[in-house]
């Protein structure tokens, strides 16, 4: 198992910028580029999206967290050996507190942000992490999880789901970049191809099919088992990298991991 430190405490009174953070713990990156680096993970609550798979239940439809000062995450960081940070959520760049996060922790550590591509930054970012959501992630009342009744959010989330300014952005602002796409299906695979074309006509750095990451949607072992398979043979066959979710296969659906 990780490394792992629930973020069970009480809230801080420190004085000064503050997150609410969701949980705070070492494992292996598992997806993307960067997939088997340990990495310290930071992750973040609250989101502005309601993905109807998302696997991080309690940061987007129940936000549930502690309220930490920068000071004491980058403590909590410090504490763990990982020369690689990733800052997730729910959707980090949410909170403006989370530049200063990132501001606090570049001079010592490779940055990875997992943003849903939707909004901008200023911090300084190593990998910008890009998870466009595709049409079909959004939330109905026949997919949303039990007990949840959409409402609102499935316009919500089909409004602001893609940002083409705030994805030209985010693939100019770090040294590195990755479009990550959650494939449900083969259904998904056009949509995938015109967006990447949308967002190579919005910027001028080079976007190149080995920048476009295909990853299975799954949140258990189980579901994964289902997805996997298809999703690599689709990646094959139009050209893009497939990614797998190696916390998934490793660990299943526990937190902190
Ligand atoms: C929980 S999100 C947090 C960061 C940001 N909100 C985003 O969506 O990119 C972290 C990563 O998990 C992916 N993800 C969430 N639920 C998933 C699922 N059921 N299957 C596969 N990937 C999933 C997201 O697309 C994103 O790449
Ligand atoms: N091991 C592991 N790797 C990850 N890569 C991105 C994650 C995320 O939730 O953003 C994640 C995660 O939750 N766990
Ligand atoms: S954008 Fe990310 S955190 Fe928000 S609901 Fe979708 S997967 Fe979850
Ligand atoms: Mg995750």
């Amino acid at each position: 198992m990780p490394v792992s430190d629930t973020v069970a405490r009480d809230d801080t009174d420190a004085e000064g910028e503050r997150l609410p953070i969701n949980e705070l713990f070492a494992s292996l990156q598992g997806e993307g580029k960067l997939a088997g680096v340990p990495s310290t993970f930071v992750r973040t609550s609250g989101c502005n999206l309601r993905c109807w798979f998302c696997d991080s239940f309690h940061t987007s439809w129940e936000p549930t967290h502690a309220w930490m000062s920068l000071d004491e995450i980058v403590a909590e960081v410090e504490s763990r050996s990982p020369e690689h940070v990733v800052v997730t959520g729910g959707e980090p760049l949410v909170h403006d507190e989370t530049d200063a996060l990132l501001s606090a922790l570049a001079d010592d550590y490779h940055l990875t942000v997992e943003t849903n591509g939707t909004l901008e930054t200023d911090a300084p970012v190593d990998l910008a992490s890009i998870s466009p959501k595709l049409a079909s992630s959004t939330p109905t009342p026949d997919n949303a999880p039990a007990d949840v009744d959409p409402g609102v959010w499935t316009e919500r989330h089909e409004t602001a789901r893609v940002d083409l300014d705030a994805l030209a952005s985010l693939v100019e602002h770090a040294a590195d970049f990755q479009l990550k796409f959650v494939v449900t299906g083969r259904d998904d695979l056009d949509e995938i191809e015109s967006l990447v074309a949308d967002v190579r006509g919005v910027t001028d750095r080079e976007i190149s099919d080995s920048d476009v990451l295909l990853m299975p949607e799954g949140q258990t072992r189980e579901q994964l088992a289902r997805t996997r398979t298809e999703v690599a043979d689709l990646a094959a066959a139009f050209g893009y990298r497939y990614t797998p979710r190696l916390h998934v296969d490793l660990w299943n659906d526990a937190p902190e991991t």
